[in-house]
């Protein structure tokens, strides 16, 4: 969050800098939507930067970490444990189009799994964002939510060892950074098979984009004995 806030205040010094020398006159009004917040920014009177991340700190300082831009779903990580990940959840966004509940990691991953048992089509979640920017949970929030209606109707579990099996993957894959102490040094691509019923039959998880800005070593001078450390 400590850069989030960074990136707004100097929009806001350039933006002022730029218009006082320039043009004092073409400084106006905020449009109310950005006053107040949105919970889809497709419906912000300005759709600029500064409204966009004015719209977010709005909402991250409310403790609202969801907010879509339309279809794509914006996570600001907020590193903590929230209360919105329950059982309930699961069950309140199940068979809920994208746009009726609040903002959730949950109605993506129902619109996925809808949108395949309806069509029949293979579906995609693209997840992007920096280091420490909250990738992997959000990945792990999407498999929680597929495990768990996908459970309701399966009798093999095959959905509880692909959940087992991101801690041995991480105790492998993952290493402490100065950005994130659980930073992922491989890029997954993880596919979930479901049968017609929609009940998960397996999972297929292979490594690529290895980057060679995240293969690990040893850093100079550790902060603790115990830690691993990598550059980036
Ligand atoms: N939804 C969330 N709720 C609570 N904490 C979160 C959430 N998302 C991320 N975090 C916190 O942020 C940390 C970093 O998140 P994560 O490892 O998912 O980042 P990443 O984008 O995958 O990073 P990298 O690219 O370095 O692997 C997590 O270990 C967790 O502490």
């Amino acid at each position: 969050t400590d850069g989030f806030y960074c990136c707004a205040a100097l929009y806001r010094v350039s933006f002022f800098q730029r218009n006082a020398v320039n043009n004092k006159a073409s400084l106006r009004l905020m449009h109310p939507t950005a006053v107040d917040g949105v919970d889809d920014m497709i419906r912000l009177g300005d759709m600029d930067e500064a409204s966009v991340l004015r719209n977010l700190m709005l909402r991250h300082r409310h403790g609202i970490i969801y907010t879509y831009a339309g279809s794509v779903l914006v996570a600001v990580n907020p590193y903590q444990n929230v209360p919105i990940y329950t059982d309930q959840q699961v069950r309140l966004y199940h068979g809920r189009q994208l746009g009726e509940l609040p903002p959730h990691i949950f109605a993506i991953a129902e619109s996925c799994y809808y949108n395949m048992k309806r069509r029949f089509k293979n579906q995609c979640c693209i997840i992007s964002g920096e280091s420490g920017a909250g990738k992997t949970e959000s990945t792990k929030l999407i498999l929680q939510y597929l495990a768990a209606i996908s459970g309701e109707l399966s009798k093999k579990q095959i959905e509880k060892q692909i959940l087992e099996s991101n801690p041995i993957l991480e105790a492998f894959g993952n290493a402490k950074t100065i950005r994130n102490d659980n930073s992922s040094r491989f890029g997954k691509y993880l596919e979930i098979f479901f049968n017609k019923h929609g009940v998960i039959e397996g999972a297929r998880i292979e490594q690529y984009l290895l980057e060679k800005s995240r293969v690990c070593h040893q850093v100079p001078a550790p902060p603790t004995l115990s830690s691993h450390s990598c550059s980036r």
